[in-house]
């Protein structure tokens, strides 16, 4: 039977949702409300479904996505999502093909690098995607943490910490999220559908719990820094409260904000443990405890992949602390990025052009992506057989040039 790969139109929009639901293993239920609340958001023309017989087999999802590069420059993404194959279409090829399709036309619309979260590790590094960002899920014992317990949630530092509603969030957090990118690699855009659905007005699937919401601003009143949380309302047996604060969003622009904000959780009566939810692999909150052991990882994994498409607009749209040349051989075997780079860098800028110099280093497209956003160490992969050194010694000056003091983080699921 033929399959045919192409865009959705209007009309086929719910049954290519309920396709997304099949192969995510949700409920295969669509409302004609989620149908009109998703469709003006949707550009159907990057909306692929794989047809048989009419029937939505595959299906697949691309949109622009700013993704901000190590010094708070933006590069543009073709982020991929709602990936799915039919459990009776799968290891057919049906993925490769739609990918294929994507990331011909996001190469050809001239966008920077493709992005993407993955649901398994194996599937994407074929592709060549890496992943360029890790992130760090903690639980913390609050009785364990070595606290103060006479301490209050107010901030010792002139700033001060209210709680608020989700009107006022949807106001005030968005230029937070947006200044985060500023200061951190990694940050995806969050649009103004992103921010109704983490504030509850709109929710499809789950049912729907208020968080609690609280603004940290500094002395000059200015907000730098927002939490949103629930709680379980859980007690033991002889009365004693047993109750779990988990973070659904924290954003901190200022280091101030980000110690004040867990410090305030781990200040709220009642509560026992602090879940952190998934934050940059280096935040500040295990050491800020007196004990950062009452800090438990609880998951620790990769998190944001990207897909070097541009190699000139990657290496040229960040900053450098340091100068420096390389020279990079970069395998594709799909023909989108591949090539020889020259690399000149300072704090000044960065030039990137195609050159026939002896190479420094070789490796794959995937591992440009892994180093992109200045988290992972060109030597590691270099002892992992995964860069080639040809020039002694250029792993080390590629970290030299490439690495990043902060590591980087995408706090968004896309
Ligand atoms: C960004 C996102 O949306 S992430 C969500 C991804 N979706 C899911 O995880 C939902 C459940 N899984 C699926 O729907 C499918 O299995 C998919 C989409 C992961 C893969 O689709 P398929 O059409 O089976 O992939 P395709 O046939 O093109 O496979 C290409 C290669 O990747 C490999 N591969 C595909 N999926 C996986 C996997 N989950 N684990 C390991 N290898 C995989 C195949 O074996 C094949 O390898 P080969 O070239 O060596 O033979």
């Amino acid at each position: 039977m033929s399959l045919e790969v192409r865009a959705v139109v209007a009309s086929e929009y719910p049954d290519w949702l309920r396709a997304v639901s099949t192969g995510f293993l949700r409920p295969p239920v669509v409302t004609d409300e989620e149908v009109a609340d998703r469709l003006p958001h949707t550009d159907l023309s990057r909306l692929l479904g794989v047809f048989e017989q009419g029937r939505i087999v595959a299906t697949f999802r691309s949109f622009t996505q700013e993704l901000s590069a190590v010094g708070g420059g933006t590069l543009v993404a073709d982020a991929v999502t709602g990936v799915t194959v039919s459990a009776t279409h799968r290891r057919r090829g049906l993925l490769s093909r739609m990918m294929a399709r994507d990331l011909a036309a996001a190469k050809e619309r001239g966008d920077a690098v493709a992005t993407l979260i993955a649901a398994e590790y194996p599937i994407y590094g074929r592709f060549g995607f890496g992943p360029a960002t890790w992130t760090t899920e903690w639980t913390v014992d609050v009785r364990r943490a070595g606290l103060d317990p006479r301490r209050s949630g107010r901030p010792g530092d002139g700033g001060r910490i209210g709680f608020t509603d989700a009107e006022e969030i949807r106001k005030v957090a968005p230029e937070l999220h947006r200044r985060l990118g500023g200061v951190r690699a990694g940050v995806v855009g969050r649009d103004a559908r992103g921010w109704d659905v983490l504030t509850g007005r709109v929710h499809h699937s789950s049912p729907w719990t208020e968080p609690f919401y609280a603004v940290y601003r500094d002395e000059a009143d200015q907000p730098q820094g927002y939490v949103s949380y629930t709680c379980d309302d859980k007690w033991e047996d002889g009365k004693q409260p047993l109750n779990t604060a988990t973070v659904k969003d924290l954003i901190a622009v200022t280091p101030a904000a980000e110690r004040a904000l867990w410090l305030f959780l781990c200040s709220v009566d009642w509560v026992t443990a602090v879940k952190s939810g998934m934050r940059a692999p280096d935040d500040l909150l295990p050491l800020l405890l007196p004990d950062p052991r009452a800090a438990r990882v609880t998951t620790q994994a990769d998190m944001l992949w990207v897909r070097v498409l541009d190699v000139a607009k990657v290496l040229e749209g960040r900053t450098y602390a340091g100068s420096g040349t390389l020279v990079l051989d970069l395998r594709d075997a799909s023909g989108l990025a591949g090539g020889r780079y020259r690399l000149d860098a300072s704090p000044e800028g960065a030039t990137c052009s195609r050159t026939t110099e002896s190479p420094d280093l070789a490796f794959d497209i995937g591992e440009l992506g892994t180093l992109s956003l200045g988290d992972e160490s060109a030597v590691r992969l270099a002892a992992l057989g995964r860069i080639e050194e040809i020039a002694p010694g250029a792993a080390a000056r590629a970290d030299a040039l490439l690495r990043t003091s902060r590591r980087p983080w995408c706090p968004d699921i896309f």
